[in-house]
């Protein structure tokens, strides 16, 4: 097992990253005092539920934790606040109060609507993350949870840091290859942000990690989640540094709010909007190789490069401006000036991005 610290004062928890961790879960809840006399809330959805929800709710049970679950329909459109609404019925309904924890089982959908439901009820409960995919190396660590309004992605939520973030690497082996190649865009951005040697590793390693080889995955997971904790670390509440970590989703939020948050998963849209990213970072002076290699390494992930035709530029521009980094009427952009290394640009001409995206569509892939 691997263990990272994500160091915020008396906030900092650790982060465990191996294989076979859920049926340990009791003794990490015990070891984190997590209560035994409030019942917890495990949230889950339905196709992550069938594997792993059972498993851990009879072993918490087992243990004493009075643990009641709730299934959400897997996919983006559960982060929405009617969701939210119901998921608070059913933590009062189980008696829910304020000793006890929500615990979100899942990938980032799961994280980040459960995280908003912790940060809320009550104003306020402890938070669990047991993430299931690649791409939740990413989002259950930093404590950003949120549901997404029509116009705009992540626009309702907190900043609310789970107490610990229990990583069973077995549970990647039952995810949908879509799944695995939409994470894999957040594994490389942070290469892209951090760490040059990281993007050359991601480069040579490609298949392995398309094959779910635990090795590559526990070493790639770790690295994301190491680059991930030290930022967070640094700025936990985005004032800036943090920024980094949006390196391609100003381009990518917009895609998924403009195809009503279905067509393109997260990592895909992130992807698109990375060699946004690194297009804006050639107008920057960026040598050639840094949009040549952000390129190469996420096609070798099987993500996408181009921007399928039919999406409208007008309106990815209008949800740009919806971004949260948008302020003072100026486009802030994360760009990349190196390979491993970014700069946060602001007055970002508005011209220079409506031309970008409109050749993402011309992108030759
Ligand atoms: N809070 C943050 O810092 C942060 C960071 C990155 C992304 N996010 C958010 O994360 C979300 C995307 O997360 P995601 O890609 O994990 O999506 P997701 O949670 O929808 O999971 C992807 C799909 O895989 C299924 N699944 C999950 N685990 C599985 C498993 N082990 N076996 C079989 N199927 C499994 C899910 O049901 C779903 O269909 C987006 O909403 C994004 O905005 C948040
Ligand atoms: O943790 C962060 O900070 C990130 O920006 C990580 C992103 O990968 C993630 O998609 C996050 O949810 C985006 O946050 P937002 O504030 O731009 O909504
Ligand atoms: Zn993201």
């Amino acid at each position: 097992m691997r263990e990272l610290t994500v160091d915020l004062g008396e906030r900092s928890y650790p982060i465990y990253i191996g294989e076979g961790l859920l049926q340990e879960a009791p003794s990490f809840f015990e070891k984190h005092g997590i209560s035994k006399k409030s019942p917890l809330l495990i949230i889950s959805d339905d196709k992550v539920a069938p594997h792993y929800l059972e498993p851990l709710a009879n072993a918490l049970s087992a243990a004493g934790f009075q643990p009641s679950t709730a299934i959400v329909s897997s996919g983006e459109s559960s982060k929405s606040l009617a969701v939210l609404e119901d998921l608070v019925t059913h933590a009062l309904k189980a008696g829910l109060d304020r000793k006890s924890a929500i615990v979100a089982l899942g990938g980032g959908v799961v994280g980040d609507l459960a995280g908003f439901v912790a940060a809320s009820y009550m104003r306020g409960v402890k938070f669990i993350q047991i993430p299931t995919t690649i791409l939740a190396h990413d989002s259950s660590v930093g404590g950003k949870v949120a549901v997404n309004h029509p116009l705009a992605k992540n626009i309702i939520g907190a900043f609310h840091q789970p107490e610990m973030v229990l990583y069973d690497l077995n549970t990647l082996q039952t995810l949908p290859p879509r799944d695995v190649r939409a994470g894999l865009s957040e594994v490389v951005k942070h290469g892209f942000i951090w760490d040059d040697a990281f993007v050359q590793w991601c480069d040579e390693n490609s298949e392995r990690l398309l094959a779910l080889d635990p090795e590559a995955l526990g070493y790639a997971l770790y690295k994301g989640c190491s680059v991930k904790a030290a930022v967070v670390s640094k700025d936990e509440r985005e004032n800036d540094l943090r920024a980094i970590l949006n390196l391609g989703h100003t381009i990518g939020h917009a895609l998924e709010a403009v195809a009503g948050y279905g067509e393109l998963l997260h990592g895909e849209a992130i992807s698109i909007g990375m060699i946004g990213s690194a297009k804006l970072g050639l107008r920057y002076g960026a040598p050639e190789d840094v949009y040549t290699t952000t390129k190469r390494v996420l096609a070798k992930c099987g993500l996408p490069v181009k921007l399928p035709e039919h999406f409208d530029v007008d309106a990815i521009m209008e949800a740009m401006m919806h971004d949260k980094k948008f302020s003072e009427s100026t486009m802030i952009f994360v760009v990349p000036t190196a390979i491993g290394e970014v700069e946060i640009k602001k007055d970002v001409p508005a011209s220079w991005v409506r031309e970008i995206v409109e050749e993402l569509k011309q992108e030759a892939g």
